[in-house]
C-alpha cells in the first residue's frame, strides 16, 4: 500500500556570517551545507497494517510523512501509495490518503468545525453518500456531536484533534498519516484517540503510518516499528522483537521522610539507585508489575512522593543500540 524506494531529501542552508551587514551577505552568499534530512531510506507497508515511524529529535520522520502524502518533493528515490505517485499523481493520491499532523490543525481557525468539514467536503470532492456516513461515524466514534458547531479556535486540544482525525478520514481514504497525534494530550484524552484509531485500523483495514514520541502509543497500536536516526532506517522489526531485546523498561521514583532502608531486590527489578531520600527502581514492565513494587518499597520507609515514569523513544532507542 505504501512504497519508499532509497528515498531522500535534502535541504540547503547558507551557513550565517558574522560581522557587519551580516544577514544581507548571507543572502547573496553561494555557500551552502547540505542537510540530508532523509538519507536512502526503504520500506513498505501492507494493507491494513499499523506501523510506527520512530526516532529523535531531528531523525527525518516529519520530513518523510510530508514526502509520503506529497507535501515535500523527494531529492531521490520513488513513492508510491497505492500504486501512485504523491508528486505525479496528485488527485489519485490525495484520495487514498488522510494526513494529521498534531502540531497544526488543518481546520478552519474561526469556523465551526461543522463549516470545516463542509468546505473539506467540497474541496475533496466527497459524495453526499461518503459524507453522511463518514460524519454519522465519526460523530459517533470521537464523540463529537457537542462541538459541533463550536469554532475551531475554542476547542480544547482533544477535541481538535479529535476534529482533524475527522477531517482526515471524511473522505474515506485507506492510509492515514499521523505526526504525532497525541502530542500535548492529557491521559484521558490519549486514551480515547487510542481507542479509536485502534477501532480505523482493526474495522475498517485502514492502513496507518504513525510518529510519535510517546512510547505507549507504539506498545498500544503498533505491531511493527521502523526506527529511524540522523535520517536513516536503522531498524524495521516488530514490537515483539524490541520487547524481546529491551523489555519493558519502566522507573517508578519514590521520595522517603527519610533514606530508606531496602529490602531484597524482586525479580523483575533491574536497578535500583539511591540519592539521598530519593530511590529510583528501574524494572522490566512485562515481568514485575507496577503495583506488585509499589508494595514492596511502601515498606522500606515512609514514602512522601511516588512517580512513575515512562522512558521516551530516544532512552528506548538508546536501550536497542547498548
Ligand atoms: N525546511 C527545512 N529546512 C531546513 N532544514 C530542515 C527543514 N525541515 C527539516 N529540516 C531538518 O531536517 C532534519 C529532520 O527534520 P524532521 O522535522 O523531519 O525531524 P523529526 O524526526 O520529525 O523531528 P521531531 O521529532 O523533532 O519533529 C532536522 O535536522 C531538521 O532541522
Amino acid at each position: 500500500m505504501i512504497e519508499a524506494v532509497h528515498i531522500g531529501k535534502s535541504f540547503y542552508l547558507s551557513p550565517e556570517k558574522k560581522g557587519r551587514f551580516a544577514s544581507v551577505r548571507t543572502l547573496f552568499s553561494r555557500e551552502q551545507r547540505e542537510v540530508k534530512a532523509v538519507d536512502d531510506i526503504s520500506f513498505s507497508v501492507g494493507e491494513g497494517e499499523f506501523v510506527g515511524y520512530i526516532g529523535p529529535n531531528g531523525a527525518g520522520k516529519s520530513t518523510t510523512i510530508k514526502m509520503l502524502s506529497g507535501i515535500l518533493h523527494p531529492s531521490r528515490g520513488e513513492i508510491r501509495i497505492g500504486g501512485y505517485s504523491p508528486q505525479k499523481d496528485r488527485i489519485q493520491v490525495a484520495s487514498r490518503i488522510g494526513v494529521v499532523f498534531g502540531q497544526r490543525t488543518q481546520l478552519w481557525w474561526d469556523l465551526p468545525v461543522k463549516d470545516s468539514f463542509e468546505i473539506l467536503q467540497a474541496m475533496y470532492k466527497i459524495d453526499s453518500r461518503t459524507y453522511r456516513r463518514s460524519m454519522e461515524l465519526y460523530q459517533e466514534l470521537l464523540d463529537m456531536r457537542e462541538f459541533l458547531d463550536t469554532p475551531v479556535r475554542k476547542l480544547s486540544l482533544g477535541q481538535r484533534m479529535r476534529a482533524d482525525l475527522a477531517a482526515a478520514l471524511l473522505h474515506d481514504p485507506p492510509v492515514l498519516f499521523l505526526d504525532e497525534p497525541t502530542i500535548g494530550l492529557d491521559v484521558v484524552a490519549k486514551t480515547s484517540i487510542r481507542a479509536f484509531l485502534k477501532e480505523v485500523n482493526e474495522t475498517q483495514k485502514k492502513t496507518i503510518l504513525l510518529t510519535t514520541h510517546d512510547m505507549d502509543d507504539i506498545e498500544q497500536l503498533c505491531k511493527r516499528i521502523i526506527v529511524i536516526n540522523h535520517g536513516k532506517k536503522m531498524m524495521d522489526t516488530t514490537l515483539d522483537d524490541m520487547r524481546r531485546q529491551i523489555g519493558l523498561p519502566s522507573l517508578i521514583q519514590v521520595e522517603y521522610r527519610q533514606p530508606p532502608s531496602l529490602g531484597a531486590e524482586l525479580a523483575g527489578i533491574e536497578r535500583l539507585e539511591l540519592s539521598g531520600n530519593v530511590l529510583s527502581v528501574h524494572f522490566d514492565k512485562g515481568k514485575i508489575s507496577s503495583p506488585r513494587i509499589l508494595a514492596e518499597v511502601a515498606g522500606w520507609g515512609e514514602p512522601l512522593d511516588i512517580q512513575m515514569k515512562e522512558p521516551g523513544i530516544e532512552e528506548i532507542i538508546r536501550l536497542m543500540y547498548r
